[in-house]
């Protein structure tokens, strides 16, 4: 089945949570952007919710789809966030990051009560890793980030966009680094946000509640 069908079905079913009155996160990336055009049409409709957007990207989208936005300030707990993944695994652990939005999609993940993921059954995997591990660092201290990390054996990769330096949101930039081989994560997360200059990891180890899985015509639902 075509993946882009699979992340509509998944995104579709995802605006069942969706209820009047609530203070929504908004992802980011291709899945998330078909939420994000879902919801819209709710809002056109006559749904008073508000969005919380996870990347400068997602804000421009929400805006275009009509969705009334606020601050996470203002926001404060949100009471529900959907957003996409790189992988997943069936203790709902993910890898996310690709689009180079984790520290903020972590963020208001952090801040919701309730997370769901929605995604394509191509990101359903046995094991985390084959999708290199975005960890976002500071650019005064990337150069040193990365020798460390080479010496770890994590194989990283300063995230470029053409010739340029790929810079996030927050004007940090992204590492990928080989993860497939580490067998405790948790241990491994831990290492790696310990080390001065990195902002934060792309494993999302416990804030998932649901995974939407658009699976051939329909979608496939993981929970705790
Ligand atoms: O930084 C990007 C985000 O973590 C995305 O949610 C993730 O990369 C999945 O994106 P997509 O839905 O485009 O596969």
């Amino acid at each position: 089945m075509d993946s882009d069908y699979e992340k509509k079905t998944a995104a579709a079913k995802s605006l069942d949570w969706i209820k009047e009155g609530m203070l929504v996160g908004l992802g980011s990336g291709s899945t998330a952007a078909h939420m994000i055009r879902g919801l819209g049409e709710k809002v056109a409709a006559g749904l008073s919710i508000k969005g919380v957007p996870s990347s400068d990207t997602t804000a421009q989208l929400a805006r275009e789809a009509g969705i009334p936005l606020i601050t996470l300030e203002e926001a404060g707990k949100l009471d529900v966030n959907i957003d996409g993944a790189d992988e997943f695994d069936a203790n709902l652990q993910l890898i996310k990051g690709g689009g180079g939005a984790l520290l903020r999609e972590k963020i208001v993940a952090y801040n919701s009560k309730f997370n769901i993921v929605i995604s394509d059954s191509s990101k359903q995997v046995e094991r985390l890793g084959k999708f290199k591990l975005p960890l976002e660092t500071i650019p005064f201290a990337t150069k040193n980030i990365i020798t460390e990390l080479d010496e770890m054996g994590l194989s990283p990769e300063l995230r470029k966009k053409g010739d340029e330096i790929y810079k996030t949101d927050e004007q940090n930039y992204i590492v990928d680094v080989d993860v497939l081989e580490q067998n405790d994560l948790v241990a491994l997360n831990n290492i790696l946000i310990n080390i001065p200059g990195v902002v934060e990891t792309g494993l999302f180890l416990d804030t998932t509640d649901v995974i939407i899985m658009g699976k051939d015509e329909g979608t496939v639902i993981f929970k705790k």
